[in-house]
């Protein structure tokens, strides 16, 4: 039966947490604004928000933001049987930090990309995809790389560089910190 033009139809359910769980969708900016903003609000006061892409060039940026729901259902053995098809394995990795100062405060956002290749997964599963990301100019993957050595070259590592910049810049100008300043 038609529902009669309208009349909206009522998601009706006990649980919270059905609502709660999508996901934002839409281009990795677009999400990480959102998801920043809808945590402003519910903190009320300020925030960081992360989230991180894993992009193939082959497929257009795909998995891209959906990158949790692949690695959940295919596991990195078939994140890179997805490339089958395709010569091209090139991929980046794309972590964006979102800060806002508060509710009805601007969103600012830092980014770091990392580029590399989806290879057949190797060393330690303890984290995400890293076991089919090898980054480019490294003959390891991100998961049999030394933690201090993805650290200093990760998309997660680019965009916290980015953030610090700007707030250390952005401590420079006021004058508390201006005071605080170690003479040079
Ligand atoms: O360096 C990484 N190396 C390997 N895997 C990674 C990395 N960084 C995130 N990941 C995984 C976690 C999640 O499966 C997906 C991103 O999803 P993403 O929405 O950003 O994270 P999440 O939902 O787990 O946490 P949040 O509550 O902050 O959104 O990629
Ligand atoms: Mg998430």
């Amino acid at each position: 039966m038609a529902v009669p033009a309208g009349r909206s139809v009522v998601f009706v359910t006990g649980n919270a947490k059905k609502l709660e769980e999508p996901e934002y969708q839409g281009e990795p900016d677009e999400i990480s604004i959102h998801k920043c903003k809808e945590a402003a609000r519910q903190v009320e006061g300020p925030v960081i928000v992360e989230d991180t892409c894993l992009c193939f060039k082959a497929l257009g940026g795909m998995p891209g933001p959906y990158i949790k729901w692949f690695l959940d259902k295919l596991k990195a053995e078939g994140l890179y049987k997805l490339l089958a098809g395709f010569e091209d394995k090139s991929a980046w990795a794309l972590c964006t930090f979102a800060f806002s100062a508060g509710k009805d405060e601007p969103v600012q956002l830092f980014r770091g990309i990392t580029e590399g290749h989806i290879v057949e997964p190797r060393g330690p599963r303890d984290f995400g995809w890293d076991p089919c990301f090898q980054p480019e100019g490294y003959d390891k993957t991100y998961a049999e790389l030394p933690k201090e050595v993805k650290n200093t070259i990760s998309h997660r590592y680019r965009a916290l560089a980015a953030m610090s910049e700007y707030f250390s810049q952005t401590n420079n100008t006021s004058p508390e910190s201006k005071k605080k300043k170690p003479q040079d």
